[in-house]
């Protein structure tokens, strides 16, 4: 179903398993940082709503979506976290360095979920333009923070239960 039919920022938490015995590793890029900034208070926001401690939550910064990767791959090894958030915000300009970035990185966070033992969720937007990441980071389609912070819980439960 895509985005348009589809609120990012609509759970039910009584489907969601209690966030509080999780810890988080939320690595965030600094290109596009209103939108990422947006990205990361939807995520934040839903974490704490679902139990998370304030505590358990472990931000860093990076440059952009394609550091996002090692960010992920450090976080997984030295802050003992039970899954990581990647938030990106990848907008197409004139060259073909979108496609780059944006296959690069998701293969990249790909290869962590196959490699490591840690969840790593993908809450990159690669857009077309603007107004797309303005309107899935809080705007009219809600928050993809939101849907990544709810993805990272259940996997960090499945991950604790498999
Ligand atoms: N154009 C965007 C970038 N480009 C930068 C790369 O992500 C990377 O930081 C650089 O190539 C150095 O390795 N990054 C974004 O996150 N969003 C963009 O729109
Ligand atoms: C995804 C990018 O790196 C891109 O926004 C850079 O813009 P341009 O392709 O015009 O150099």
């Amino acid at each position: 179903m895509a985005t348009a039919n589809k609120n990012l920022s609509n759970y039910d938490k009584n489907t969601i398993p209690n966030a509080k015995d999780f810890r988080f590793g939320i690595v965030v890029s600094e290109w596009n940082d209103k939108v990422t900034e947006g990205l990361y208070s939807g995520a934040e926001a839903a974490l704490l709503d679902c139990g998370a401690l304030e505590s358990n939550l472990v931000r860093w910064n990076v440059p952009g979506s394609f550091e996002l990767i090692y960010g992920a791959k450090k976080m997984i090894e030295t802050q003992n976290v039970d899954v990581v958030i990647v938030i990106g915000c990848v907008i197409k300009g004139e060259t073909m360095h979108f496609e780059f970035v944006c296959e690069g990185v998701t293969q990249g966070i790909k290869d962590l979920n196959v490699q490591t033992d840690v969840p790593v969720i993908f809450c990159v937007l690669t857009d077309n333009n603007e107004q797309q990441s303005i309107d899935r980071s809080g705007g009219v389609h809600g928050n993809k923070g939101t849907e990544a912070a709810i993805a990272a819980i259940k996997m960090a439960d499945l991950r604790k239960k498999a």
